[in-house]
């Protein structure tokens, strides 16, 4: 059959044709150890992931399981949908454990300390926004006298003291601060100290666990244990913290086959900069790299490309990954960008878009908009309700066009896709972003990690894209001809 044909049926093609490197992958006998494949948007990272599963499950003996893994549960959801796709055989699919890590963390402390709470995200914000207010001042960059801003305290938090699991006042004091820019002297250091214990101090009054202290709470479970899986499953590996490394090394054996790692880290929206060799995940000689893209028009994929702004970046090898090869097999219409002058007519063109596509006969549910913020979310969804067009909505459980965030966006895909809301003042979110005069080096992978929410976002769409912003359009967007 003519590849064209074959993607004009496109959804359960991936059981049965893969391409020759996602063969050689996914069905390769024996890697020596942890193997990474990477790949960036649409190139079958998933599938050959799942494919491997299956083929890693089909020789194991009752009993014996495999942990299919991936970052949020809405992920974990689908990949379950597709497993069950690709296999029908109940003894296959009982060795195969699907979950997030997230929830793996949870049940498995859980199991091994008795009940616990996870802090709910905007506690944990609030937290730190009063810590950062009531906290110490420093003389920044540009020599005036300021507070730590929330977001610098927290990610030095999380990708400092959480990643190397610094225990003491003194140990952060040594620590090096792999990805996180400008210096921090010790009187620096002392003070964000302070802060970081006043808010761990908090959530312990409370009794509430972040999900990146509960990932390191099971990891020290697991380690007590033997290892529960034959063979480790990670999709979207570009966005797990360290801790949930550590806790998914600890889950299997090191050996053959012990870990089977799928990442892009062109699609890092989280601030994780992980080395998996320093984490005791030594990839080294078993990396291979997927560069068909089978999901989105070469015209959506050309846009796409340019909002990451061409530079290279840096995988969960160590080494400098980059776009080379990255190609699309089909071809379809030039993405739409729509300026606008008022929020109103934004939606107001919103709206007709959607109702045609639906016309047209586009299933509602192959159809999605997203935006940068939360806010945005419950405007869009009401604006699409009060229009008569059915919105999805997972509480209670109906189907409809899917309005999401980017974040959330993550490793889903749509028919048709519209993406809104791309303001300056929206894109890069202005919360999102270090200034420049606190870091300039954090300042920048802020921007970075903006763009690549953006890059998740557009690779969402299958075969119709439309952009539109009112007001001054986002920095971040490029200039569609
Ligand atoms: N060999 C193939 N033949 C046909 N379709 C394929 C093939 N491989 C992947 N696809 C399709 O391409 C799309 C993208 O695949 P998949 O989700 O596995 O990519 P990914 O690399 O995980 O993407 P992302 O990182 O963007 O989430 C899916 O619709 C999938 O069914």
């Amino acid at each position: 059959m003519e590849l064209a044909a074959i993607l004009a049926h496109p959804f359960d093609v991936w059981r049965t044709f893969l391409h020759p490197t996602q063969r050689d992958v996914a069905y390769r006998d024996t890697y020596s150890g942890p193997a990474l494949v990477t790949g960036s948007a649409g190139t079958g990272k998933t599938v050959t992931g799942l494919h491997r599963a299956v083929f890693l499950a089909e020789r194991l003996p009752d009993g014996e399981k495999v942990l299919l893994t991936t970052f949020t549960r809405a992920l974990a959801e689908a990949l379950a949908r597709q497993l069950y796709r690709l296999t029908s055989d109940p003894a296959v699919r009982a060795r195969i454990d699907v979950i997030s890590v997230d929830k793996l963390a949870y049940e498995i402390v859980t199991r091994g300390n008795g009940r616990v709470t996870v802090a709910d995200g905007e506690i944990v914000d609030q937290l730190w926004e009063s810590a950062a207010k009531a906290g110490p001042t420093y003389l920044n960059r540009a020599g005036q006298v300021t507070t730590y801003s929330p977001a610098f305290l927290r990610h030095e938090w999380e990708q400092v003291v959480l990643a190397q699991q610094l225990t003491t006042r003194e140990a952060y004091r040594e620590a090096t601060r792999r990805g996180r820019g400008a210096g921090l002297r010790a009187a620096h250091r002392d003070q964000v100290w302070t802060v970081i214990e006043t808010v761990t101090g908090a959530l312990a009054k409370r009794r509430l666990r972040t999900h990146t202290q509960l990932a390191d709470d099971a990891a020290a479970i697991a380690r007590r244990v033997p290892a529960p899986y034959r063979h480790v499953i990670v999709d979207e590996g570009q966005d797990l913290h360290p801790a949930q490394w550590r806790l998914l090394r600890a889950l299997v054996a090191p050996g053959p086959n012990d870990m089977f790692l799928l990442a892009d880290p062109y699609q890092r929206i989280y601030d994780s900069h992980v080395s998996l060799a320093q984490l005791g995940i030594e990839v080294r000689g078993r990396t291979r790299r997927l560069s068909v893209n089978y999901r989105t028009t070469h015209e959506i994929l050309d846009l796409s490309v340019k909002v990451l702004g061409g530079d290279a970046t840096v995988g969960l090898d160590g080494q400098d990954d980059t776009l080379r090869g990255y190609r699309s097999v089909t071809r379809g219409g030039i993405p739409e960008l729509a300026a606008h002058v008022s929020r109103d007519g934004e939606c107001e063109a919103l709206i007709e878009r959607v109702g045609t596509w639906l016309d047209q006969g586009v299933e509602p549910h192959a159809v999605g908009v997203a935006v940068r913020t939360g806010q945005l979310v419950k405007a869009v969804g009401r604006i699409l309700n009060d229009a008569h067009i059915p919105v999805a909505d997972d509480k209670r459980g109906t189907d409809g066009v899917r309005v999401a965030t980017m974040h959330r966006m993550k490793g889903l895909e749509f028919q048709c896709l519209a993406v809104v809301g791309l303001d300056a003042g929206v894109l890069p979110a202005p919360h999102a972003l270090t200034s420049a005069a606190e870091d300039p080096h954090a300042h920048r992978q802020d921007l970075q990690r903006e763009r690549c929410l953006l890059f998740v976002a557009l690779t969402r769409a299958r075969d119709v894209l439309y952009l539109s912003h009112s007001g001054t359009p986002s920095p971040l967007l490029p200039v569609v001809r």
